[in-house]
């Protein structure tokens, strides 16, 4: 571990790979400028080991959050710890150490198009002195390992936009970091290509053991690979936590609006149109039955109408994975008597089933 230092003998036993204390970041304020609060008041820690997504609207400060982890800017205030190290205290050569062992890949990909496949993954090894024979036995495996085996000579305008990105990471890997920082990295793709890049960086965050911050703005990216989110918006972390909590059980409003439709909580026109809050001579009760864990393998509609003894209507509904675990969301419908209530809601509290209670109508 590079970055050991010995004043801190901690270093090995911390959980989290980087963490945010207090760090608010300011620009501008010389010249007469006023300033500008891009980050307010972070705390945050991003645990090692694991695939950690930051999510925010364009100009939240997702950018400068992860400029601040290898040090192309430093915070205002507060700190920003990297395996335990201050990246503020470190010295020139001490912050050479810490961005070689932070890996880097781009929406754009930052290729240099007159070097080679081969010579741009060899570039931060040329950087760091290593000899001819050395490059090659670190470029080759990576090569292999990002499916690009046969692109060694292949210059990146012959390259489509996933093998651009595919090479990006290839780089990224080569100085063997212990932290990947992924700035929009699949933003500029297509959902298949998007789709092959993430399974890359999960296989790389399994077999590696490589921790990855990433930030995004697609609500799908951190949905197919992130077992931590934090959300952030107008500088602030507004919410954060297991993926699957945080996209199950949204409680901030940016988080909400920006998990609207992906998790089958935004409904239907038809459906909306027709509920209202009162319960008083309503028809039928609109009502959303949230699956997970293990609600999710259980015959629980099949049950509801068996309990219920009356048609249960159907009316919209998700079944998806959330960070690799099973969710569904389905939206029913089933007569408002006091008797029926009062069964539906005996059977949800025996069975654990999650229900919200959505409108009343005819
Ligand atoms: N060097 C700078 N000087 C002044 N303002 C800056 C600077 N860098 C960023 N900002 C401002 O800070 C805010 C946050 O920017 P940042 O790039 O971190 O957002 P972002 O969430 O990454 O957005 P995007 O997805 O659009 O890149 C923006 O309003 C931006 O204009």
């Amino acid at each position: 571990m590079t970055l050991a230092v010995a004043s801190n003998p901690h270093t090995s036993t911390s959980h989290s790979m980087v963490a945010f204390e207090g760090v608010t970041k300011q620009f501008g304020g010389r010249d007469g400028q006023s300033t500008f609060t891009a980050l307010d008041g972070v705390d945050l820690t991003v645990p090692k080991g694991a695939i950690t997504g930051i999510i925010g609207r364009s100009g939240a400060g997702k950018s400068t959050l992860i400029r601040l982890v290898n040090g192309l800017e430093l915070p205002s205030t507060g700190k920003v710890l990297v395996d335990d190290v201050d990246v503020a205290g470190l010295s020139d050569a001490g912050l050479r150490t810490l961005r070689r062992s932070i890996g880097m890949i781009f929406q754009h990909f930052n290729l240099l198009a007159s070097r080679t496949v081969y010579d741009n993954i060899a570039l931060p090894l040329e950087i760091a002195g290593l000899d001819r024979a050395a490059i090659k036995a670190r470029v080759a495996p990576l090569m292999d390992l990002v499916g690009l085996g046969d692109k060694a000579g292949r210059y990146p305008a012959e390259l489509s936009g996933g093998q651009k990105q595919r090479v990006g990471i290839a780089r990224a890997l080569a100085t063997e970091p212990k932290l990947l920082l992924s700035d929009e990295a699949t933003s500029a793709l297509d959902p298949e290509t998007t789709q092959s890049i993430l399974d890359l960086l999960k296989t790389i965050n399994r077999d590696l053991d490589l921790t990855v911050l990433l930030i995004t703005h697609e609500m799908e990216v951190v949905k197919a690979i992130a077992s931590h989110v934090a959300v952030i918006d107008k500088g602030r972390i507004v919410e954060n936590g297991r993926t699957f909590d945080v996209f199950t059980q949204p409680q901030h409003a940016t988080t909400q609006a920006m998990l609207a439709g992906l998790t089958g909580s935004k409904l239907p026109i038809w459906i909306t149109s027709r509920l209202h809050d009162s319960q008083q001579g309503a028809e039928r009760v609109y009502v959303r039955l949230i699956f997970f864990g293990a609600t999710s393998e259980q015959p629980l509609v099949s049950g509801l109408i068996n309990e219920l003894g009356v048609e249960v209507n159907i009316l919209a509904g998700t079944i998806d994975e959330i960070a690799g675990e099973p969710y569904g969301a389905l939206v029913v419908s089933y007569p408002a008597t006091a008797d029926i209530l009062a069964r539906a809601e005996q059977f949800f509290a025996r069975t654990g089933l999650k229900t919200e209670v959505l409108g009343y109508g005819a």
